[in-house]
């Protein structure tokens, strides 16, 4: 039976811990499917690329505002599919040849890993064949998560889509239902919206992206509302398919919707109720996660874990922090380095962009903790002006002392504007210190966090 110093299972952020620093290990690292993850070749990249080409669609149908008459002439959709994965297709797979061939220490199985006993797993080749059995001195799980679909749909025979292969489509649905109304449904709303389908958004709850600030949540959904049919509270209760392949999904109501293609964006699960972790002496926490300290070490002594199949955040950079963590503390078990959470920020990518870090004011209320909050629109600023931005904002919520608390954007970059909040809070910059002893470049976007800071009605003013 092979015998390494290091497993590592999954080669999304995982793939990463293996450095220069490892040459003289025997690591071994088991990927089931696709090499690369989820990032790469089902999540943040591709989705970003059809973004950014719904972006340029949005821009031109907005022409016109600004006085550039232009319009669509035709979205080639598989044009499209094809510029993503030409492009990624090839890292995935030179990734796996790098690892496979020109890593000498490094020893790829291309299978499904389950743990048999502590630190000992099975491996089942994903192109069939006998099975193979691997022990370790450490194990990493980096095993990530999946997309979950109701039973509703799961139970009905209907086709349907998640988001690990709705952006492969032969062709661009006309009519296109999604349901939930988190990250991915936003994302994939704008995306299919702006390139031509006619979109449903079908949620259970009362409003889309509900994590977000409640004012966020609030505008971003009765925005959604103008551009896609939405209904909110209308989980499905039944799903079939007409004979012409029509989708028809039944709401609450008993109102119906049809459509060409279904696409489920319901949340994502953890991976670990696949790894048989019990075996090791591992249980998973309530919601399915492998528990893990502050150093991303389990209760298996040399078993750590990482990403989404461990963390309360399914984020790709905080997949990134974690790997980070764990690659020192596998090389320094006797210095370890803990994981902060701190200040987790986030961007939905989708039309206007959505950016958030830090406290909720629903949090602040909740907590009775004091605050004070700016709402700053971007059409009151130089740059927003020039826009013509008429719905865009920055909310600021800050302790009376002026103490950073939680920050939270909807508009135009706001996916980049956020930063500079996201650094002040980090480096405990406070909100008078931020806005004041800086030059904030004239007339850029920026001005926007300035302006959001300077209106806070701070306890000394
Ligand atoms: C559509 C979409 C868009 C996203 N966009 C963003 C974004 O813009 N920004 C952002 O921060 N995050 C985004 N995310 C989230 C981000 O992709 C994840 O948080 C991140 O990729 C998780 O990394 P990971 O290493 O934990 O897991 P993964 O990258 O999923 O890696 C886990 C790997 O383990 C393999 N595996 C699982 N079980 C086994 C097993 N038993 N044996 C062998 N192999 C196994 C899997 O096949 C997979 O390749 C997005 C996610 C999706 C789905
Ligand atoms: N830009 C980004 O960073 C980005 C982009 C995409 C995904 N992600 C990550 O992936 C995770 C998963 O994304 P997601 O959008 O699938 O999950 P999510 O948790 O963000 O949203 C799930 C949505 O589905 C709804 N829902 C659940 N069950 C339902 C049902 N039976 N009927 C109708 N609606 C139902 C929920 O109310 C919620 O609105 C995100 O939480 C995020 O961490 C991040």
């Amino acid at each position: 039976m092979p015998h390494h110093d290091l497993v590592i299972i999954g080669s999304g952020s995982g793939n990463s811990i293996i450095d220069s620093r490892f040459d003289g290990w025997d690591v071994a690292i088991v990927e089931h499917g696709v090499f690369g993850g989820t990032c790469l070749n089902v999540g943040c990249i591709p989705t970003k690329m059809y973004v950014y080409a719904s972006d340029v669609a949005e821009a031109v149908r907005e022409a016109s505002t600004y006085g550039v008459d232009a319009s669509i002439d035709k979205v080639r959709w598989t044009d499209i599919v094809h510029r993503v994965f030409g492009r990624i297709d090839p890292i995935s797979a030179g990734g796996l040849r790098y690892r496979d061939s020109q890593c000498s220490n490094v020893t790829v199985y291309q299978g499904h890993a389950t743990f048999t006993g502590e630190r000992e797993l099975s491996i089942t080749p994903t192109a069939g064949g006998a099975g193979e059995m691997v022990t370790a001195d450490r194990v990493v799980i980096a095993a990530g998560s999946r997309p979950t679909v109701p039973p509703v749909v799961a139970d009905s025979g209907v086709p349907f889509h998640t988001s690990d292969d709705v952006m492969r489509l032969d062709e661009l649905p006309r009519r296109l239902t999604i349901i939930g109304g988190g990250y991915i449904a936003a994302e994939f709303a704008h995306v299919f919206g702006s390139l031509g389908s006619e979109v449903t958004v079908l949620t259970r709850g009362p409003a889309l992206l509900r994590d977000q600030d409640e004012l966020v949540t609030e505008r971003f959904t009765r925005l959604a509302e103008d551009r896609f049919t939405v209904h909110l509270s209308a989980e499905p209760t039944a799903a079939e398919q007409r004979a012409d392949g029509t989708i028809v999904l039944t709401c609450p109501d008993g109102s119906i919707i049809e459509s060409d293609a279904l696409l489920v964006a319901t949340g994502r699960r953890p991976n670990g109720d696949r790894l048989d972790v019990e075996k090791t002496g591992l249980a998973l926490t309530d919601d399915g996660r492998v528990e893990v300290d502050e150093y991303q070490r389990t209760a298996v002594e040399g078993i750590w874990a990482l990403g989404d199949v461990s963390s309360p955040f399914q984020l790709k950079h905080v997949a990134n922090h974690e790997a980070k963590v764990v690659q020192h503390n596998v090389l320094h078990p006797d210095t370890p380095r803990a994981t902060s959470h701190r200040f987790v920020p986030s961007a939905v990518f989708t039309h206007p962009q959505v950016a958030s870090v830090g406290a909720r004011e629903q949090d602040l209320r909740a907590a009775g903790t004091p605050y004070v909050s700016k709402v700053q629109a971007y059409g009151d600023v130089a740059f927003g002006w020039a826009m013509e931005d008429h719905t865009g904002f920055a909310k600021v919520l800050a302790a009376p002392d002026g103490t950073l608390l939680g920050a939270h954007f909807m508009g135009p970059q706001a996916s980049s504007l956020i930063q500079v909040l996201v650094q002040a809070m980090v480096f405990g910059q406070k909100a008078q210190e931020v806005a004041t002893a800086q030059y904030w470049i004239h007339p850029a976007l920026p001005e926007l966090i300035e302006n959001a800071l300077l209106g806070l009605p701070l306890s000394h003013e």
